[in-house]
């Protein structure tokens, strides 16, 4: 049984390897080893495979076997979610909001879980349940950085992974905020790229955001 304190304690641990949380939609299970070896080489050891395809869970245990990776499962939505992610190897979890249900079952099974939060309200749920790090969902349609700032003017105590809408572009934006830990996106492994097998480019994209700034 996972505490919420001790969650949040993992999740921070995780958020600070890097400044970005690749967000990755994999449809293809072959490609999902090269992958996570691109990102891994490129500075981004932190990896968040979204139960949204076929192949989520194979790719996942995949890419656990990567040497210096940590992969983590996103969407999920149920407690069937967390059972099969643990399984097939995830060490952390991600989910778009969050509900008691999703938070009994990845604290029951030992997976810290970064758990989506879109309004202060949402937030303060979390927090009086002990959860400290969570993840602003989606980011960018929210109101983006300056709205995760006029959160944590009330709210310092919670630190967070904006995903949902941020690029190298705005990244800055949410990272130069004191209550920003890293930020989750797909850019880095976009679709085009990932088709023609350029894990060269996508070593690239990765080292590119490695390199952003962390206030
Ligand atoms: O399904 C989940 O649990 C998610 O984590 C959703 C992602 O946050 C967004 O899909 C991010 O996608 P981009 O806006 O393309 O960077």
């Amino acid at each position: 049984m996972l505490s919420p304190k001790d969650a949040s304690t993992r999740s921070e641990a995780l958020c600070r390897l890097a400044p970005v949380i690749p967000v990755l939609v994999i449809d293809d299970l072959s490609q999902a080893r090269p992958l996570a070896e691109a990102l891994v080489a490129g500075g981004l050891p932190v990896l968040e495979v979204t139960l949204r395809t076929p192949v989520a869970l194979d790719a996942i245990a995949e890419m656990a076997k990567v040497e210096g990776g940590r992969v983590g499962a996103g969407t999920l939505l149920t407690p069937e979610d967390v059972r099969r992610a643990v399984e097939a190897g995830a060490t952390f979890g991600v989910s778009p909001g969050a509900t008691d249900t999703i938070l009994d079952a990845c604290e029951a099974a030992d997976l810290p879980l970064l758990p989506g939060a879109a309004t202060s309200s949402e937030v303060m749920r979390l927090l009086e349940r002990g959860y400290t790090v969570q993840k602003f969902f989606p980011a960018e349609a929210n109101g983006g950085a300056p709205a995760l700032k006029a959160i944590g003017a009330p709210l310092p105590q919670v630190r967070f992974c904006p995903t949902g809408g941020v690029s190298l572009k705005n990244a800055p934006d949410y990272l130069g905020l004191s209550n920003t830990l890293c930020v989750g996106g797909s850019w880095v492994a976009p679709k085009d790229k990932l088709a023609a097998g350029d894990w060269a480019g996508i070593e690239a994209l990765a080292r590119e955001a490695a390199a952003l700034p962390v206030a």
